[in-house]
């Protein structure tokens, strides 16, 4: 199954990616988190895990994602070069622990190096043809907004899972990400993060799951601390669950 993880910046996509992957990987699950974020420092740090290459990197960088990016876009691309199991990943390119591995699509690391689009093709591209047995999942967290929308990255998919924080532009972009999900036949689960006591009633859509703000995950962020999942978690995964026909591992 193929979960992506989508809202507004700093809404919490990272930390509840890391959370829900940590949690299915404890449940028994191979889990493959792919950081699709162009822009953060790297998810890898949530879990504890170390900075390897990324995939832009192994394929020889920004220029040649560009170079493939351009092929595909004259029917010239070799498609399988993709066509990857699990097992078929080169090691260089994931961060592991146990049966969760991290794998980063690239960064934007200097000014002026232009827009990141090699990447959101990249991302797609390896969701379009990744295979995954019943006892894999993959969760992908995205940039903030809604850029992987246009660049085809939710197209290959089975559930967008709407990360939204109790503010108005947080929610009207939810709302928008759901009618997306919805144009794309994609399960769409809302998220309310970091929500304060009685919020949710002033809410003009009920959220799946509400997971409440806690002042600890910034201070332990700030420490760098691990993510440890919380118990909404298991209600997120229960709502994913229930929309979805899963494997129990
Ligand atoms: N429920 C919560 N309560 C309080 N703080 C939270 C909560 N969830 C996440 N945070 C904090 O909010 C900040 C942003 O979280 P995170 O990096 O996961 O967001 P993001 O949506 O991935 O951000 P970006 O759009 O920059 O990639 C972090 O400091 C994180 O610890």
């Amino acid at each position: 199954m193929k979960i992506l993880v989508s809202g507004k910046g700093g809404c919490g996509k990272s930390t509840i990616s890391a959370m829900l992957g940590k949690y299915l990987a404890e449940k028994g699950y191979r889990v493959l988190i792919i950081d699709a974020d162009e822009s953060n420092p790297g998810l890898y740090r949530m879990l504890g895990l170390p900075k390897v290459k990324t995939l832009a990197e192994h394929l020889g960088g920004k220029k040649r994602a560009k170079i493939l990016m351009a092929a595909e876009g004259k029917g010239e691309l070799d498609e399988e070069l993709f066509n990857w199991t699990l097992d078929d990943i080169p090691d260089e390119i994931l961060a592991k622990k146990g049966n969760l591995a991290v794998l980063t699509i690239g960064k934007i690391e200097e000014a002026e190096e232009g827009c990141a689009c090699p990447y959101g093709f990249l991302a797609r591209k390896l969701l379009e043809g990744i295979k995954l047995q019943e006892n894999e999942v993959i969760i992908v967290d995205t940039e903030a907004g809604i850029e992987h929308f246009g660049r085809g990255v939710d197209k290959h998919v089975d559930v967008v899972v709407d990360v939204a924080e109790p503010s108005l532009e947080s929610i009207e972009l939810s709302k928008k990400i759901a009618g997306l999900s919805e144009s794309l036949g994609l399960k769409h689960i809302l998220v309310l993060n970091k929500a304060l006591p009685g919020v949710e009633e002033k809410l003009p859509v009920k959220p799946d799951v509400i997971i409440p703000f806690d002042q600890s995950f910034i201070v332990d962020s700030l420490n760098g601390k691990e993510v440890e999942p919380i118990d909404q978690i298991e209600t997120l995964w229960k709502s994913i669950a229930g929309r979805i026909h899963l494997f129990s591992p």
